[in-house]
């Protein structure tokens, strides 16, 4: 007798078990406050804001679990969304792969998205979603850059590095997240991909060494990662922008 195909469900795996230590000393990065809420709360809303969403896996600081779930429980959040929270890992790859581990059968797709970046609008996610259902093994939301990009031979800090190329900048995108897989491409991409050093900075680019295609949907501004303290300033800005086109 043949598998019944799996009910289309759709789960975001968070990575938030970062340290931050680009934006300086203080809490973990997902745990410091935008406008008073967890950056982690509101990454977590953006992804439950999407119709599509049935599940949100967080991955907490490896011993911040607790915390975690009790911020869930402390903060609104659609009551149509599960929530899991399971502690994360020495990488990125290695806290995406414990928040895949996560995944109960019924999940389809996969969104991996940054605790970094809070303020993805719901429509960026929801585009995600709607290239992987229609048939896209892996969808990134990217932008095209607005700076000319180097390729170097990189030396000790602050020395003079030569240039080995200038890559033709119309055909570059800086990437973002949510990144969008069927689940089964991605769950192989971690098991099978072998990366060395501290791990692959997305996910997207272990399901390029798969094989498998890759396919970009435009991004957001708004969809910025939080990495150094400027971008504090940009996302309370951002924020505030919002509150007052919001009439409160
Ligand atoms: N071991 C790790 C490292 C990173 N992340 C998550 O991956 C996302 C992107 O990483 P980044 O912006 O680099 O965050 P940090 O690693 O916290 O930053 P830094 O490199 O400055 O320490 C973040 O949501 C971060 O919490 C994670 O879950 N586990
Ligand atoms: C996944 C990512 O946000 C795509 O741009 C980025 O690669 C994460 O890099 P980081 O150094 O872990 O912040």
């Amino acid at each position: 007798m043949s598998e019944q195909p799996r009910p289309y469900r759709t789960a975001a795996v968070i990575p938030a078990a970062g340290r931050g230590v680009r934006l300086g000393p203080g809490a973990p990065k997902a745990l410091r406050a935008l406008n008073g809420t967890p950056m982690l709360i509101h990454a977590v809303r953006a992804m439950a804001a999407s119709r599509h969403v049935s599940l949100v896996v967080v991955v907490a600081p490896p011993d911040g679990a607790p915390e975690v779930r009790n911020l869930l429980a402390e903060h609104a959040l659609p009551e149509r969304t599960d929530f899991v929270v399971v502690p994360g890992g020495e990488t990125r790859q290695e806290s995406v792969k414990r928040g895949l581990d996560a995944l109960p059968d019924s999940i389809s797709a996969v969104l991996v998205h940054d605790a970094a970046r809070p303020l993805v609008p719901v429509d960026t996610v929801d585009s995600v979603v709607d290239a992987v259902r229609e048939g896209a093994p892996a969808v990134v939301p990217a932008l095209p850059l607005a700076d000319t990009v180097k390729e170097v031979e990189p030396g000790a800090p602050g020395a003079p590095e030569p240039v080995l190329s200038t890559p033709v900048r119309a055909r570059l995108r800086a990437v973002q997240t949510p990144q969008g897989f069927d689940r089964d491409t991605l769950v192989r991409a971690h098991e099978q991909v072998a990366v060395s050093g501290e791990g692959a900075t997305d996910d997207a680019g272990m399901v390029e060494q798969l094989g498998a295609p890759v396919v970009v949907v435009p991004g957001h501004e708004e969809a910025f990662k939080v990495t150094r303290p400027l971008d504090l300033v940009l996302a309370e800005a951002v924020l505030a922008r919002r509150r007052a086109n919001d009439g409160f």
